[in-house]
């Protein structure tokens, strides 16, 4: 069976104008789905909701669930589309169907798993972050973190190793988000004892970097 040998998220933050509801940053998608297709063999991507899902999700109507569904699937559309224009085979995995099995099974038929931050049936939202840090423990996988800032910052700083939890001091969003932003992330990685990177996948270079392995922005050194 196919075995994942690279997990990564593009962060709503960096795909999508995240305080604009339905904006991509097409130029920001273009450059990072170039820098990932030189690693296509055996990774799994993950995204985010951005100003799609989490639109959606924060507003109160009767159709929020049926809302929040379509445009985080219109966003995944979207993505694909611009992997295959790079000749990537990709295929979608909605969060709300992850499983191992299915990951294991779109790897062997030769697809890039496209899994995304997604909404159940009765409304529990199933965030991107969740899905990486998942793929990551189940294959002892560095969990990949493209976000719109240089790393985890503390007073304005990028800090280079975290090796404990530590509270942010939370910067002021100018975005909607309702998964817990960076903090909630943090914590996640602490909760499932997952290595992580995370690093500004706006920037040029940098998704290419993580995926060779390099040391950029922040790693978050879990395991001993
Ligand atoms: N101390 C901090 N260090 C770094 N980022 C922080 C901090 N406090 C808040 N943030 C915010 O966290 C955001 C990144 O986390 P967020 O979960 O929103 O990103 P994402 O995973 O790209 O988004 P999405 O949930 O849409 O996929 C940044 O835009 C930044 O403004
Ligand atoms: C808001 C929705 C539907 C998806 C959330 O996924 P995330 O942006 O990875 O936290």
């Amino acid at each position: 069976m196919g075995k994942p040998s690279r997990v990564i998220k593009l962060g709503g933050s960096v795909i999508t104008c995240k305080s604009v509801p339905y904006c991509l940053d097409v130029q920001v998608i273009r450059q990072c789905i170039g820098e990932l297709s030189s690693f296509a063999e055996g990774l799994v991507l993950v995204h985010g909701g951005g100003s799609f899902g989490h639109y959606e999700a924060s507003r109160s109507n009767n159709v929020r669930i049926t809302l929040t569904a379509a445009s985080m699937q219109e966003l995944n559309a979207y993505i694909l589309r611009e992997m295959a224009l790079k000749g990537i085979k990709a295929f979608p995995l909605p969060g709300r169907f992850y499983s191992k099995e299915t990951i294991e099974t779109i790897l062997d038929y030769g697809h890039v798993p496209v899994l995304y931050g997604d909404i159940k049936q009765n409304g529990e939202i199933v965030s991107g972050d969740d899905l990486t840090v998942l793929v990551a423990k189940e294959y002892s996988l560095t969990a990949l973190f493209a976000t719109d800032v240089d790393g985890v910052l503390l007073g304005n700083r990028v800090v280079n190793e975290i090796s404990s939890p530590i509270k942010l001091d939370t910067l002021a969003s100018k975005s909607l988000d309702i998964t817990g932003g960076m903090q909630r992330k943090i914590e996640k990685i602490f909760q499932h004892k997952v290595d992580a990177v995370i690093f500004n996948g706006k920037k040029k270079g940098n998704v290419y970097n993580a995926l060779h392995g390099e040391r950029i922005g922040t790693f978050i050194k879990v395991r001993k």
